[in-house]
């Protein structure tokens, strides 16, 4: 029911016709995204699949806003991307987004509270309202237990939930994440989606998420399929239990490869 009411409420992500063509030589350009339309409502949960090479990687680069379409619009929260300067960007990616990557990008020197701190430090906030935010999504996360130790001292499941606290921090309104559980184990890669299903549904964050697998993407509400840089076809859960959409997941890819 909950899932009913929180959609169609704003769009978080806004894409229109996104091109995104690499290269400035005509005989050596290469077009990755060739008019690319979706959205993202507020609350939902959206994969992302494709095969190698397709595209995903250089979506997910233009809506972190680590780059540039070629051409068409991009919105975030409603914000126009092409309209922040490139020195805003970082600013706008530590208030608006959090980010989960396959590989955890935790650094190694640092404690896994001073790893979920980041996002705040580079916000300029206080250490002691760090700290209390910190706290907050640990206990949230229940990792308070491991939050002093270091990388190297944590399971890869540990370090993938603190990485999701690193992204969640901030409380951005969206997630995006790239493979997140491409270096896990089964369990552990049930354990972060319904992690990652938790918070989408209690706390109304959108995830949007590329990933190979299906498993993973059957926690999805919606998955966009994209193939040769153009999104092909759309799979939408519809209210099925999550086994039976990771069966439909597995027969579409059988018939869209
Ligand atoms: N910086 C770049 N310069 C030139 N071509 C690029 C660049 N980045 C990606 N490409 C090309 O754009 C296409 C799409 O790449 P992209 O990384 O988005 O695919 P992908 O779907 O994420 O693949 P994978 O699943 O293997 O990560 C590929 O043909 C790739 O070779």
């Amino acid at each position: 029911m909950e899932g009913i009411m929180k959609k169609q409420t704003a769009s978080v992500i806004e894409v229109r016709d996104v091109h995104k063509v690499y290269g400035s030589q005509q005989t050596t350009s290469y077009e990755a995204l060739k008019g690319i339309n979706f959205q993202v409502m507020a609350g939902e949960f959206v994969g992302v699949m494709g095969a190698s090479g397709s595209g995903k990687t250089t979506l997910l680069n233009l809506l972190a806003t680590l780059d540039r379409p070629t051409s068409g619009v991009i919105k975030i929260n409603d914000q126009d991307l092409s309209q922040i300067a490139d020195r805003q960007l970082s600013e706008f990616r530590g208030q608006q987004l959090g980010f989960i990557f396959q590989d955890f990008s935790l650094l190694e020197n640092l404690t896994a509270a001073e790893n979920i701190a980041l996002p705040l430090d580079l916000q300029g906030v206080n250490k002691q309202q760090s700290r209390a935010q910190v706290e907050k999504i640990s206990r949230r996360l229940s990792i308070e237990k491991f939050i002093d130790q270091y990388p190297a001292q944590l399971s890869g499941g540990q370090k993938q939930r603190v990485a999701a606290a690193r992204a969640l921090v901030n409380e951005p309104r969206l997630i995006l994440a790239d493979e997140p559980t491409g270096a896990l184990d089964s369990d552990n890669a049930r354990d972060l989606m319904e992690l990652l299903t938790q918070i989408n549904q209690e706390d109304h964050v959108s995830v949007l998420m590329v990933t190979h697998d299906p498993f993973s993407a059957s926690y999805c509400e919606r998955i966009l399929m994209i193939k040769d840089g153009q999104i092909g076809q759309t799979i939408e859960r519809d209210g099925q239990p999550r086994h039976d959409f990771y069966q439909s997941i597995l027969s579409d890819l059988g018939t869209y490869r």
